[in-house]
C-alpha cells in the first residue's frame, strides 16, 4: 500500500486510529475458548465490529508466538482475514526486529513476503546494515523505533551521544539510509513533550503513536504536537479497545471504544 493510498483512507473514514490485536487467552471471553481457534475467532469478531472505524491493524507478534504453532496459525489466518477482506487496511506486524543483514532480510521475508503485511516495526540499535533490508521492499513500509513509550525510554533514547540525543541520532541518520524516506517512526503517546522538536526533524514521516489508552497517552496533545499536512499520525490502542468487555458482548463494546476514539479524531482532522 502506498502512503497516498493510506493518507486517503484516512480522509474517507476520518480515522486514524489504528487498533492493537494483542490477544491474551487469559483475557478473551471464555466461550471463545470452545473454538478450534480462539486467538482467530476473537480476532475475526473485532475486524468485523471495527473494520469502518480504524485505519489499520497491528498484531504484536510476541502474542503469537507465546502460543507456539498454533499462535503462528492464528497470525497467519488473520493477516490473510485483513488482505483478503479489507485489502484497503494497513497491516503493521509489530515485531521490532532487527540483525545483521542477512539475518534482518529472512525477517523482512517473513512478515513482507510470507506473511504478506504491508508494514513492520523495526529496532535501530544495530545500524544501518540491520535495517536496509527492511528498507529493500519498497511497496512496504518499516516502522523504525525512535522515542518508544515506556519509562526505559529514558535509559538510552533520550541521552546525549556527542551533545544530541540518541533518538535524534536516529531520525536524522535513519533518513540518509537507501529508501530512508520511506521510513516511518514510532513514538510513544507518552512523550507528547518532545513531539514538536521531532515533527521540526521529520515533518513528512507517518508516525505510528502507541500508548493511548491503557498507557495514558492523550489523543488531543498528540494531535496538536504530531500532525502534519497528511495527518501523519496512526494512534494505536490494544487493551483499551479490544478488552473493553470480557463478557459475550465484547466485538460490540469493541466497536463502542473504537467508535469514540473515531468521534474524537475527526473532530482533530
Ligand atoms: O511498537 C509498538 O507498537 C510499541 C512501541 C512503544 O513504544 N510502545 C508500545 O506500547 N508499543 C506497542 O503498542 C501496543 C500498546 O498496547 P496498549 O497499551 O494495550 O494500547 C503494544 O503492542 C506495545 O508492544
Amino acid at each position: 500500500m502506498t502512503t497516498q493510498q493510506l493518507v486517503d483512507q484516512i480522509r474517507s473514514k476520518k480515522s486514524f486510529l489504528c487498533i492493537g490485536l494483542d490477544v491474551d487467552l487469559d483475557k478473551i471471553p471464555e466461550h471463545l475458548l470452545e473454538e478450534e481457534d480462539p486467538v482467530f475467532a476473537f480476532n475475526k469478531a473485532i475486524i468485523d465490529a471495527t473494520h469502518h472505524l480504524a485505519v489499520a491493524y497491528k498484531p504484536n507478534t510476541a502474542f503469537y508466538e507465546a502460543y507456539g504453532i498454533k499462535g503462528w496459525q492464528a497470525l497467519r489466518k488473520t493477516i490473510d482475514y485483513l488482505n483478503q477482506n479489507h485489502p484497503e487496511i494497513f497491516t503493521i506486524a509489530d515485531a521490532k526486529r532487527g540483525d545483521i543483514g542477512n539475518t534482518s532480510g529472512m525477517y523482512a521475508k517473513a512478515f513482507l513476503e510470507d506473511l504478506a503485511f504491508d508494514s513492520v516495526t523495526v529496532a535501530p540499535y544495530m545500524g544501518k546494515d540491520s535495517v536496509e533490508p527492511f528498507l529493500a521492499y519498497e511497496d512496504k513500509h518499516t516502522i523504525l523505533l525512535a522515542l518508544t513509550s515506556n519509562e526505559g525510554a529514558f535509559d538510552f533514547q533520550t541521552q546525549k551521544v556527542d551533545e544530541e540525543e540518541l533518538y535524534k541520532k536516529v531520525l536524522k541518520v535513519s533518513k540518509t539510509w537507501k529508501n530512508g524516506q520511506n521510513l516511518m517512526y514510532v513514538v510513544g503517546a507518552t512523550k507528547t513533550e518532545f513531539l514538536a522538536e521531532i515533527r521540526r526533524i521529520i515533518p513528512e514521516s507517518f508516525l505510528l503513536v502507541p500508548g493511548v489508552g491503557a498507557q495514558g497517552g492523550r489523543l488531543e496533545e498528540v494531535c496538536r504536537y504530531g500532525m502534519n499536512r497528511n495527518v501523519g499520525l496512526l494512534i494505536n490502542s490494544s487493551r483499551g479497545i479490544i478488552y473493553a468487555s470480557q463478557e459475550k458482548d465484547f466485538a460490540r463494546a469493541a466497536a463502542e471504544k473504537a467508535e469514540e476514539l473515531q468521534q474524537q479524531m475527526s473532530k482533530l482532522l
